[in-house]
């Protein structure tokens, strides 16, 4: 089948690839000349794991294109993918023009019948927006009666990280319709990654749009609820890691996505939960679960900045720090709303220096912070460390997991961790002869 993706980031990228794999006819578009020239010599503008050799190989084997050329991806596909970003507005709530120019575009160019699938993450409502902005180019062109279109909510859920598994191995396929003959094409392209049994959800397009946000948010609340309660545990001497995992066991609760932490971060989660409390805003009601977990998760990225003052007294004037991990989570290089920044950005406001290493996000740090005079960006973990007065770890990279402690202390100026995900023991670091800050535990 003829497929069109409009924006090459994570979840276009990813969507594109995955079903050229399945065999279909994809061609790409983006609007960044410096990305698709990139993608044509060969290079992912993104680390993801998996997918460079999964690009090169469709790519070889004539299955995946990449073009700025808008006209021509309209003409290509009858499946056309809106995956462009949908960043926050000044107010918080989603900044629908990247996918409204799409929509617009689609109007302009098409000439048959077309699906036009958003992927990027919408307000509800979006799709009728999307549907106008198409009808109105068509109607300057004199075409509303003899082109017909259909507009298709289909939600990605994919992880940055893990994001060709979960696309090629989805839990659900969401897919919001007001036309039963859409649901099949759809049902048709998915087919190969919908094979053990049905994962196809449909439903109609407003609720489809809710489902993302409503995920997201969950997920987010799930993190905000577990970081409150970490943020007591401590005051009340408890270890929130074996509350933990006394509460995971129950399987109406469960252990995913149970982690304390300094706080989630990423392309989603800060902004999802913003947009969904913009839009109960919209309608007038008040979405105070919603509020909390934002406001728990901008405290949350304190937490380490916080504790570190306390540590020290307040005098960080002339310190320096090894930081470990800047990427918002692991196996990624994006740095969106990681809490590595807020952690960093406060240390220098105090006037102390930074010596920091992350496996995949050290060009994305060199491209956001390449005027600061104090972030020192180095090679290895271990580099980090020399002359510093603490270890900050910030991402729970798998490699930062089971250090030598010895290699830690003989570099450090003191011996002192502040652990912003709970990746070691306290005994151990006690036993060790190292100061050890952790999120939510007590005990002494
Ligand atoms: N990143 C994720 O893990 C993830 C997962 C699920 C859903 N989402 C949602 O998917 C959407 C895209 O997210 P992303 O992380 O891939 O964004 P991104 O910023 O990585 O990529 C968006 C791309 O769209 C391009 N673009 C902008 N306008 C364009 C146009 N008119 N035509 C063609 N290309 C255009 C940009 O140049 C950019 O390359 C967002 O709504 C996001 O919320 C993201
Ligand atoms: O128990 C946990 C789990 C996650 N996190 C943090 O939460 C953030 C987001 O993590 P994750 O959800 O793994 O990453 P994303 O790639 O942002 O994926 C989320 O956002 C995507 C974009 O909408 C959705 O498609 C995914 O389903 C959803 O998990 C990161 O900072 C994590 O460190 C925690 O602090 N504790």
């Amino acid at each position: 089948m003829k497929v069109t993706i409009f924006g090459s980031g994570y979840v276009g990228l990813v969507t594109g690839t995955c079903l050229a794999e399945v065999g279909n006819d994809v061609l790409c578009v983006d609007v960044d000349e410096r990305k698709i020239n990139m993608l044509n010599n060969g290079e992912s503008p993104i680390y993801e794991p998996g997918l460079d050799d999964l690009i090169a190989r469709n790519k070889a084997e004539g299955r995946l294109r990449f073009t700025t050329d808008i006209a021509e991806g309209v003409g290509h596909g009858l499946f056309q993918f809106i995956a462009v970003g949908t960043p926050p507005d000044e107010d918080g709530s989603a900044d629908l023009q990247y996918v409204l120019s799409v929509a617009r575009s689609i109007g302009e160019h098409m000439d048959d019948y077309t699906v036009v699938i958003d992927k990027s993450t919408v307000p509800v409502g979006t799709a009728d927006r999307v549907k106008s902005a198409i009808n109105e180019e068509l109607e300057k062109r004199a075409l509303t009666s003899s082109l017909e279109f259909d507009v298709v909510s289909n939600p990605e859920f994919l992880k940055e990280g893990a994001a060709i598994d979960d696309f090629m191995k989805p839990e659900r396929i969401i897919v919001g319709t007001d036309n039963p003959r859409t649901t099949e094409l759809i049902r048709a392209l998915y087919s190969p990654f919908n094979r053990s049994h049905d994962r196809l959800i449909a439903m109609d397009i407003r609720s489809a749009e809710l489902t993302k946000y409503a995920s997201n948010a969950m997920l987010a609340t799930k993190i905000s609820f577990m970081n409150e309660l970490a943020n007591l545990a401590e005051r009340l001497d408890a270890d929130i890691e074996k509350v933990r995992i006394g509460m995971g066991s129950d399987p109406r609760i469960g252990y995913h996505f149970i982690y304390p932490g300094c706080g989630y971060g990423g392309s989603c989660f800060p902004k999802d939960v913003q947009a969904l409390e913009r839009t109960a805003r919209e309608v007038d009601y008040d979405a105070r679960l919603l509020n909390a977990v934002e406001a728990v998760n901008y405290r949350q990225k304190q937490v380490l900045v916080d504790k570190i003052h306390n540590h020290f007294e307040g005098k960080l004037k002339g310190l320096t720090f090894a930081v470990w991990g800047l990427a918002f989570k692991p196996n990624t290089d994006d740095m969106r709303e990681a809490p590595s920044r807020t952690l960093m950005e406060a240390l220098w406001k105090a006037g102390a220096s930074v010596q920091a290493y992350d496996p995949e996000a050290m060009g994305e740090a060199r491209r956001l912070y390449s005027e600061r005079p104090d972030l020192e960006l180095v090679d290895d973990p271990m580099s980090a460390l020399k002359g510093a007065d603490a270890l900050v770890v910030v991402t729970e990279w798998p490699k930062f997991r089971s250090p030598d402690f010895d290699e830690i202390k003989r570099n450090l100026n003191t011996p002192l961790i502040f652990d912003g995900r709970n990746l070691y023991d306290p005994a151990q670091m006690k036993d060790a002869g190292i100061a050890y800050y952790a999120i939510g535990r007590g005990l002494k």
